[in-house]
């Protein structure tokens, strides 16, 4: 029997619902969570994102306030359009749109945020907060991963985990938050969390040994079904576009599914989730600026 799709569309679409439910509640305060993204260059992938996240922001009736900037922008211009935003009062949420050009620092820019408006979870304020127990925003991405594992009621409380992957935007944070203790109507916890990347020495026996594998090495072809023990759910974080431009994550190998107990697909699976947490996140930020509480 082959494993049971986790569907990110179909939740992602969800949330929006409940999240437009909210929104609309915002709106009886006089107040109109609004997101800015910063977009800087021409990367075709990030135009694409960018353009999904404007077009969520109108769907659940939040305000969209996009600011594109020419590739060659210096670092100073773009931390003056960080500062404007700052010290905008229609802007709730603030994203610089990754990767940025070689010659940006885009530590220096997540620094530069306000805290309260970082819905990337970015700032070291808010991921010393998440390492803490305490978090304001999780990054959308991995709180995107909890939400599927909830939604599909896949135990993670004493759940051995694997997250093969350890960048800032996804493994660390995802892992910290699956670990936790979890925070009052937070998704998931508790469980015991391996991180591994792909220098890992022998990977297959951490992977082999998991509940859960969370692939994000950005990496095609990182796992293979010989890695995955039969019914691990399998959640594919990784995005690439072949050259016929069709879609794959970081799970390459067709048999994987023939093993796993659960699969996300790409597309479809995590990637939406990512867009309609970042709303979530902005709901959030416009509740924390407004003096309510951040549910
Ligand atoms: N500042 C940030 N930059 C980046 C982030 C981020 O969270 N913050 N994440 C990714 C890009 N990303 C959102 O920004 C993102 C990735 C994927 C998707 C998505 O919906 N993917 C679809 C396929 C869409 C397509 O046709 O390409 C899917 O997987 O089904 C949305 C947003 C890096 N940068």
């Amino acid at each position: 029997m082959g494993a049971t799709t986790i569907d990110g569309k179909a939740t992602a679409a969800a949330e929006r619902e409940r999240i437009a439910t909210e929104v609309t509640a915002l709106g009886e305060h006089g107040i109109v969570p609004g997101l800015a993204a910063v977009l800087v260059g021409d990367d075709p992938a990030s135009e694409v994102y960018v353009r999904q996240k404007e077009r969520m922001c109108e769907r659940v009736g939040m305000r969209s306030l996009g600011e594109r900037l020419d590739a060659e922008v210096s670092q100073s211009e773009l931390l003056e359009v960080v500062d404007r935003l700052n010290a905008d009062p229609a802007v709730s949420g603030i994203i610089v749109q990754m990767p940025l050009p070689d010659h940006l620092d885009e530590v220096e820019a997540q620094e530069r945020t306000d805290p309260t408006k970082d819905v990337d979870g970015l700032h070291p304020e808010n991921a010393g907060r998440l390492m803490r127990g305490d978090p304001r925003f999780v990054p959308a991405t991995p709180l995107g991963c909890a939400v599927l594992l909830a939604t599909y009621e896949i135990a993670v409380s004493g759940a051995n985990i694997v997250v093969l992957g350890r960048s800032q935007l996804v493994g660390r944070p995802l892992a910290t938050l699956l670990s936790a203790k979890p925070s009052p109507g937070g998704p998931v916890g508790n469980a015991t969390v391996t991180v591994c990347h792909t220098r890992t020495r022998d990977l297959a026996a951490h992977t082999r040994a998991a509940d859960v594998i969370v692939v994000a090495a950005g990496v095609a072809g990182a796992l293979t079904a010989d890695m995955v023990s039969p019914g691990a759910t399998v959640i594919d974080v990784g995005i690439h576009r072949a050259e016929d431009g069709s879609l794959h994550g970081d799970v390459t190998d067709p048999t994987v599914e023939e093993v796993a107990g659960a699969l996300t697909p790409v597309p479809g699976g995590v990637g939406p989730m990512t867009v309609t947490m970042l709303l979530e996140n902005t709901v959030r930020a416009a509740r924390i600026q407004a003096g309510l509480p951040a549910v």
